[in-house]
């Protein structure tokens, strides 16, 4: 059953064309990869996707529903309730500790702060963070904020974990570390994952990979992507 499909997305930043009638249906429950050189509109497709961006045409269906005609005040909300994201530098809240800032997406759920916190610690030992709950992000590693980051990012079982460029900014060891614990929680807890990345290798975690060229999807093979 498809969770998100997109239908001949174009978006241009003025006279800049990055998306060119993008297409793209999206399994619930798969991890998704995207691929594609730099510039091709990866993110752009992805922000799109998260209710992020509004295409200047085309389509965009999450759930059986349109996604891309909602008002910003339903977007945003789907966005809290429904979607997880994780960004290539982690962007943890350096003013709180690793624990507070995986709670985070719990208490904008209106979850008590006790109960967030207690349910943001039980992600340390999985992610084999323990004893780091009371650490600021500046004195995390890279590995380790993103993985504090990633337990964000699922921490409030979101249906879709939209993620740009996760391992980005870290070595390639630690980043199959990253990827390889992302790909286990997700599925783990049933959340589709949509991974933008250019790394083939961090791509072989996923269960299948697409390719963004020139703003439109292709499948591996090279053929354009329907709906
Ligand atoms: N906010 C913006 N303003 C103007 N142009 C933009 C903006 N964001 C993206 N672009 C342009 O849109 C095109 C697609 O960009 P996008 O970031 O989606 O590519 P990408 O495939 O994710 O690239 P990378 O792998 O380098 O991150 C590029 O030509 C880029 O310069």
């Amino acid at each position: 059953m498809s969770i998100i499909t997109a239908r001949d997305v174009t978006l241009s930043f003025g006279q800049t064309p990055a998306l060119r009638g993008a297409s793209l249906t999206v399994e619930a429950g798969e991890v998704l990869a995207v691929m594609g050189p730099s510039g091709s509109g990866k993110s752009t497709l992805l922000h799109c996707l998260a209710g992020i961006l509004t295409p200047d045409d085309g389509e965009i269906h999450f759930d059986g529903r349109r996604l891309d005609t909602l008002d910003e005040t339903a977007r945003s909300a789907l966005r809290r309730d429904t979607f997880g994201f994780v960004f290539q530098f982690g962007q943890l809240v350096p003013e709180l500790t690793a624990e507070e800032n995986v709670a985070l997406p719990l208490l904008l759920h209106g979850v008590r702060r006790t109960a967030a916190v207690r349910a943001a610690r039980e992600w340390f030992p999985r992610l084999g963070l323990d004893g780091l709950e009371r650490r600021r992000s500046g004195e995390l590693s890279g590995g380790q904020a993103q993985r504090v980051a990633l337990a964000r990012g699922l921490v409030a079982r979101p249906r879709v974990l939209f993620a740009d460029e996760p391992t980005g900014a870290l070595d390639s060891l630690t980043g199959e570390h990253v990827m390889d614990l992302l790909v286990d929680s997700a599925r783990e807890q049933g959340t589709t994952v949509i991974v933008v990345t250019h790394e083939p290798r961090v791509a072989a975690y996923a269960g299948r990979e697409v390719v963004v060229r020139d703003g439109k999807v292709h499948s591996l093979a090279g053929e354009p992507v329907g709906s």
